[in-house]
C-alpha cells in the first residue's frame, strides 16, 4: 500500500521546525516507517540549489526554475520510492511554497507555477499539509531571536503578508488537504491542534 504524504508550510518563523519531530514520533508510536525530508532540498543536487535558492541574488523566474529542478530531483529519487515501499513522507515544505514565496510574495504568475508544478509533480500531492498561519510580526519577533536571516528572511512584512495571502489562497483550492494551524499560541496549544488533526483522521 502506498505511504503517506505529509507537508509542513508556513512563513518563516511559524514554528515548523519546532513541531516536525513530535508529529514524527508519534506517527513513528502507531506504527509508521517516517521519512523525515524538506524543501528546497531533499537530495544531493537538491540541497546544492537550495543553496543558491537561498543566497544569490536572481530573478523570480530563475528562482522558481531552481526550486521546481530541485522539486523534480527530490520527487523522483526520495518521495515517491519511499511512498511506493510504505513510508510516511514527511516534508518540511514542498510545492504550496512556491506559490506562497515565488507566487505570493514575488509575483511570478499563477499559469506559470501552474505548469511546472504540473510538469514536475505529475499529480502528486500531499495527502495532508500542515499549514502554521499566523500574524507576519509574531513570526518575525520569533526569528529576530532566534537566527540570522537569508534571502527571503530579510523581506518585510508586505511580503510575508503577500506570502501568507498565497497560502491562504492554495488553502481555499484544497480545503480537503490542507489543515489551517493556529500558530500564533504557545507551542503547547500549537502541538494540541496538530494532534487533533491527526486523530481526526485516525493517524
Ligand atoms: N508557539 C511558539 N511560541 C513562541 N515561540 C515559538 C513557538 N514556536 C516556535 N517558537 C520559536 O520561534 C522560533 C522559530 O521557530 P521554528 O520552529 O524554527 O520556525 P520555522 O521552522 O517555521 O521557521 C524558534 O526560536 C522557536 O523556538
Ligand atoms: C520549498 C520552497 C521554499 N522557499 C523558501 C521559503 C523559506 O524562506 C526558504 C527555506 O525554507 P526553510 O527550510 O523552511 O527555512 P529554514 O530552514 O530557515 O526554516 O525557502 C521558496 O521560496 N520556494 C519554495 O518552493
Amino acid at each position: 500500500m502506498s505511504g503517506r504524504f505529509i507537508s509542513f508550510e508556513g512563513i518563516d518563523g511559524a514554528g515548523k521546525s519546532t513541531h516536525i519531530a513530535a508529529v514524527s514520533e508519534r506517527l513513528r508510536q502507531a506504527g509508521a516507517e517516517v521519512l523525515n525530508t524538506r524543501e528546497p532540498g531533499g537530495t544531493p543536487l537538491a540541497e546544492r540549489l537550495r543553496e543558491l535558492v537561498l543566497h544569490e541574488p536572481m530573478d523570480v523566474l530563475t528562482e522558481a526554475l531552481l526550486v521546481f529542478a530541485g522539486r523534480r530531483d527530490h520527487v523522483r529519487q526520495v518521495i515517491e520510492p519511499a511512498l511506493a515501499a510504505g513510508r510516511t513522507v514527511v516534508c518540511d515544505r514542498f510545492t504550496d511554497a512556491s506559490f506562497a514565496y515565488q507566487g505570493g510574495g514575488n509575483g511570478l504568475s499563477l499559469p506559470v507555477l501552474e505548469q511546472l508544478e504540473a510538469w514536475v509533480t505529475e499529480g502528486r500531492q500531499p495527502d495532508l499539509t500542515i499549514w502554521f498561519d499566523l500574524p507576519p510580526a509574531t513570526a518575525a519577533a520569533r526569528r529576530a531571536a532566534a537566527r540570522e536571516a537569508d534571502r527571503f528572511e530579510q523581506q518585510d512584512l508586505h511580503f510575508f503578508e503577500r506570502v501568507r495571502a498565497g497560502y491562504a489562497a492554495r488553502a481555499a483550492a484544497a480545503p480537503q488537504r490542507f489543515a489551517r494551524i493556529d500558530a500564533s499560541g504557545d507551542v503547547a496549544s500549537v502541538a494540541a491542534q496538530i494532534v487533533a488533526v491527526l486523530e481526526q483522521r485516525g493517524w
